[in-house]
Parts: structure tokens; sequence; C-alpha cells
């Protein structure tokens, strides 16, 4: 490790980092968007984004490999939230919700409420001075990265909570503005209203209202539609919260479970089926939950939404069978069926739409005609500059050996490793995703068997395409063939325009592809969509002699243009 008031540049592959200790980062004010203070280390991507060092091993300018794997920091949420006797909903469903998504979660709770599937028979709040004990207990002690606020249910309960906020600073908060239970139950009464607007929502990285509590926040205003949501996520953004999620698990008449989120600039839409079953009780405590899980493992708050919606999604689906109680709503299961989805409490590689920068396809049979091995390929390329990897063509066999292979130097360089078509080669060897093209297994049911982490990519030439991609789950676009190509027969051609239209057509980052190389790559580049993030080349790599030389070249090309910087 290196000493504790080091700071260095870093060459990785041909990318540069900075490494910074805990003492640098507080030095350098970086610990307003990373709590550091028990993390070895941080490295600060070139562009500017801060990553934790999950699954660092990696080369020390003077040559020595730092391998802090053993010290990896525990991505932790702190609940403030009132007991749920039922278990369905407050604290333990928070628990539970964590524990599935693999992060640890502290408990300070608020208030005991009996309660079950027929609804809130009692509550019993916790005096105030103890709810400031539980807090200070956690606080100064326990590196807490996201605290989570739901069942707040006085005044003083929420004054003492902003008061030790603001004397233990914490990485994020997230406010699931709890008022009244689904069923009918005031579980916060409209004293609290004011302060919360006054003293907690100003402090939230995001809260989390369904649709009565965005309505008793904003006044009574009346929310019926989706452009309702839209309104009100505005209004409520206008309270001082970074991000609103309104959720519309509640909303009339809609086939789909919508939520929007505002984060002062975009509005996203965010859809999945409605799932039906009884069993939804602790579906905001546990979507409110999930996304500090993911915003704790240093997630974007975008991907957090988007992971943490899926989540509570499969998890809806798998708990139909449930039977618990005799009410009208019975609780999720969390846990049971979810087990046989990947166990990593870290994933090895968030996806990060700058890592489409510079992707490079392996081909078979490229490799073959130059004598070389796929992983001799992968090496060369990503000590070339690649910053992502996709696997293509191969018998199952070799295929789940090459990628095992590569998927070990990918991670050593911090570099993600997507299948191709092949989702059950991706659950095999525990691949960062895979990449789909119009005619293989949708991205829906992809996501399905991959869960909600995996980074999913799908090939889409038309705007439909694309939109289609952003409803099934899809955490990036492959768009092209930009130019004509041998590597692939009978595409079609969609040209610098058609890149255009799909990159001006969806929120989703783009990585173009097709007859793509250093003589091109600018005029690709050029067409200036702040969503086209980088270019996906094949022959221009592995059909030449030397692999490295070809990608270092790229990458310079690409270096040189604005890609990814609008
Ligand atoms: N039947 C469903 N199928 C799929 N997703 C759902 C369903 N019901 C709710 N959701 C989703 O679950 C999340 C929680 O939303 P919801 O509106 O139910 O919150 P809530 O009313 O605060 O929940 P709670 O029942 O815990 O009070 C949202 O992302 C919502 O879209
Ligand atoms: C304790 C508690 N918190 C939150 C909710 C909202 O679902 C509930 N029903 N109970
Ligand atoms: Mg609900």
């Amino acid at each position: 490790m290196a000493s504790a008031t080091f700071l260095s540049t870093l060459s990785l592959a041909n990318k540069n980092y900075l490494l910074l200790t805990p003492t640098h980062a507080y030095a350098k004010g970086y610990t307003n968007n990373f709590r550091v203070s028990n993390l070895p280390s941080i490295v600060v991507r070139k562009e500017g984004s801060v990553r934790s060092q999950g699954f660092v091993a990696m080369q020390e300018k003077g040559g020595s490999t730092l391998s802090d794997d053993s010290r990896r920091k525990t991505p932790h949420v702190l609940t403030v939230a009132g007991s749920d006797s039922g278990a369905g909903a407050g604290i333990q469903a928070d628990l539970k919700a964590c524990a599935a998504r693999r992060v640890y979660c502290s408990t300070v709770i608020t208030a005991l409420t009996a309660q079950n599937t027929v609804g809130v028979q009692g509550v019993s709040n916790v005096p105030e001075d103890f709810v400031a004990q539980q807090l200070k207990s956690v606080l100064s002690d326990m590196q807490v990265d996201v605290v989570k606020t739901g069942m707040l249910p006085s005044v003083g309960i929420v004054k003492t909570l902003c008061k030790t906020l603001r004397e233990f600073p914490v990485h994020a908060l997230v406010v699931d503005p709890v008022m009244v239970s689904t069923s009918g139950d005031v579980l916060a009464g409209p004293s609290i209203l004011s302060t919360f607007l006054e003293e907690l929502l100003p402090m939230a990285d995001i809260i989390t209202p369904n649709l009565k509590e965005a309505s008793a926040l904003l006044n009574g205003m009346q929310l019926e539609t989706v452009d309702d949501m839209r309104s009100a996520a505005r209004l409520l953004h206008n309270m001082g919260p970074k991000n609103v999620l309104v959720k519309g698990g509640d909303l009339p008449d809609s086939s789909d479970a919508v939520d929007i989120l505002y984060n002062g600039h975009n509005f996203y839409e965010l859809r999945s089926p409605r799932i039906r079953t009884r069993n939804s009780h602790g579906t905001g405590c546990s979507l409110a939950s999930s996304i500090a899980a993911e915003v704790a493992k240093g997630y974007p708050m975008l991907s957090a939404v988007k992971v943490a919606k899926r989540f509570v999604e499969t998890a809806l689906d798998y708990s139909k069978e449930i039977d618990i109680g005799n009410g009208p709503q019975g609780p999720f299961d969390h846990l049971l069926r979810l087990k046989s989805h990947s166990q990593a409490s870290h994933r090895q590689q968030p996806f990060d739409p700058s890592d489409l920068f510079l992707y490079a396809v392996t081909d078979s049979r490229m490799n073959k005609r130059w004598g070389r091995s796929i992983i001799d390929a992968v090496k060369a390329a990503i000590d070339g500059g690649a910053t992502i990897i996709q696997e293509k063509d191969a018998e199952t066999k070799d295929f789940m050996e090459s990628a095992k292979a590569c998927l070990r130097i990918c991670h050593l360089h911090g570099v993600p490793l997507l299948i191709n078509d092949r989702v059950d080669v991706a659950i095999a060897c525990d691949a960062d995703g895979v990449h789909v093209g119009q005619s293989d297994m949708p991205a829906r049911v992809a996501r399905t068997l991959l869960g909600p982490e995996k980074i999913i990519g799908v090939s889409c030439k038309t705007p439909e395409q694309a939109e289609q991609a952003w409803v099934d789950g899809a955490d990036y676009i492959g768009c092209g063939g930009v130019y004509p190509t041998n590597t692939k027969e009978n595409n079609i051609t969609v040209g610098l325009n058609g890149l255009k239209t799909v990159c001006m057509a969806s929120k989703l980052p783009v990585v173009a592809i097709g007859g793509i190389g250093v003589s091109n790559a600018r005029a690709v580049m050029e067409i200036c969509a702040s969503n086209l993030k980088g270019v996906a080349v094949v022959s221009a790599l592995f059909d030449r002699e030397c692999v490295q030389t070809e990608t270092r070249k790229l990458h310079e090309v690409l270096l040189g243009s604005n890609i990814g910087s609008t």
C-alpha cells in the first residue's frame, strides 16, 4: 500500500489514474462526493468521475502490485425508520432489501407499529432523545455511506435527525417521506409537513414519495396521470432535493408500474410491467433501501434507481405464491427465491457509459488467421487502451474456457467483459453482461435471467428499437452498421444520419459500430450527440498484425475528439 501522504498519477493500460489516499481525498475535498474515511484508497478517473476501488489489483508507478481486496470497504446503509411487526415494510423490509442487495444495514428505530396484513393496529413512538442516542451510537462509530429514512413520526424526530446529520455528514441521504400506509393508516401526521419541507427535503439526494405523499407535500395537489407526476416531480425538486422519484405503484388504471425520476435537468419515465399480486406490502420501503444500497456501492443515482426498481419488480414477481396473513396486502419476498442471482456484494464493475469509449469486439476467425489466441488478443487490446471487451462467436466448450480466462484479465485491468448473444455463457462465467441483437433473446428476458445489475446492450438501427431497448431495461445501445463492413454479412448500413437519429431518440448511451477504424472514427464522433460514448470495432483491431498498436492508434484518435465529453 502506498504511503499515507502519497499522491501519484498511475498508468494502467493506457488510462491515467490518480491514486488518492484518504488523507488526500479529504485534503482535495472529494469527501462530498465519496465517503472515504476507511477506504484504503480511491481511484479518480482522468475525466473526473470517482469510483470506489473494489476489485483493485493495479500496477503502481514503481512496479509493485497493489492488492486491496482484503481491505475492501463494506457498503453501509443506515435506515432511520419504524418497525413493522408484520415485517413486510419499515425497518424489517429495509434490512431484508439491503441483505438481498448485499449491503450492510444498521437501524435506528423511530417508532414501533403493531401491524399486519390487515392494517396498522397501534403506533408507539420512540422518545426523541432515544432516537438521538441511537443515531449517535451508529454514526459516531460505524462508517455509514448512506442514510435512508422511512417513518419519521414527529417533528422532534425529524429535527433531531437533521441536526445529527449536520454533525455527522454522510455520502448521501435517501428520504422516503412515509406518511400513510397503503392500508390507509396514518404513520406521520400533517403536523410534520412543514419540518419536512423546510429542513429534511433540502438535505436529500433523493426523495421517493408515492402519489399520496407527493400530493400531501404539494398542498393536496391532485395526481392522477403520468403528466401530473411529472409536474409534481418538478415542483418537489424546487423544494431542494437533488432528485425526485414520484412512484406510480398506486396510479389508477395503469397496466405498467410507472415512476418518474427528475434530477432538475431530465425526466426519466421508468416503466415496468405491473405484477398482479396481493403481496406488495413494503414495496416503497424496499425500493428506497435498494436505492440507498446501490448508492452506497458507488452507483450514480439514475443507475441506482433503475437497479432498485428492477429488484422490486423481480421480488414482486417471485412473491406471487406467498400466502401470509388474511388481510388484503401480504408481504413480499426479498430473499428466498432471489438467491439464484449473483451472490457478489460488490459488482466487479459498475457500468459507466464512458466504458463504451473504445469497445473491442473479438473475432475468432481473425484471431485464427493471425495465429493468436483470444486471450492474447484481449490482452493486447486492453494494453492498447480498450475500455470494454465483447467476446464473440466460439464453440460453447471453448467459449466457457476462454471467457473465464478473459474475465480474469479484464477484471485485473478494470475493464468489463460482455458476452455476445449467449446469456447462458454470461451467467456461467459470471461475466459483466451480454450484448444482444434484434434476433437474439429479447433484452427483457435476458434481464430476468441475469438479474438487475448486469450490463445489457442491444443492437438498434431505429428509434423504435431504441425505445424498446430502454423499456426492456437495457443499459446501452449499439448502433450500426455506420459504414459497410465485411464482418457482418447482409447488414443494413444506417450511416452517420441513422446513427444520429438513434442517438437523438434515446436517453441511453450509444456506441457506434460497423466499418469504423482509425481513418473514419473522427467523422463518427463529430456527429456530436451527447449520448454517443464511443466506437465499437472488430476488424480495425483484430484483422491486423499488431492488435496493441492498432488499438493504441484508435485510442489516440478518440482522445483527440470530443466524444462523450459534451
Ligand atoms: N404491482 C406492481 N408491479 C410492479 N411494480 C410495482 C407494483 N406496485 C408497485 N410497484 C413499484 O414498486 C415501487 C414502490 O412504489 P409504490 O407506489 O408501491 O410505493 P409505496 O406506495 O410507497 O409502497 P408501500 O406499499 O410500501 O407504501 C415503485 O417502483 C413502483 O413502480
Ligand atoms: C413502519 C412502517 N413504515 C413504512 C410503511 C409504509 O409502507 C409501513 N406500512 N410501516
Ligand atoms: Mg403502494
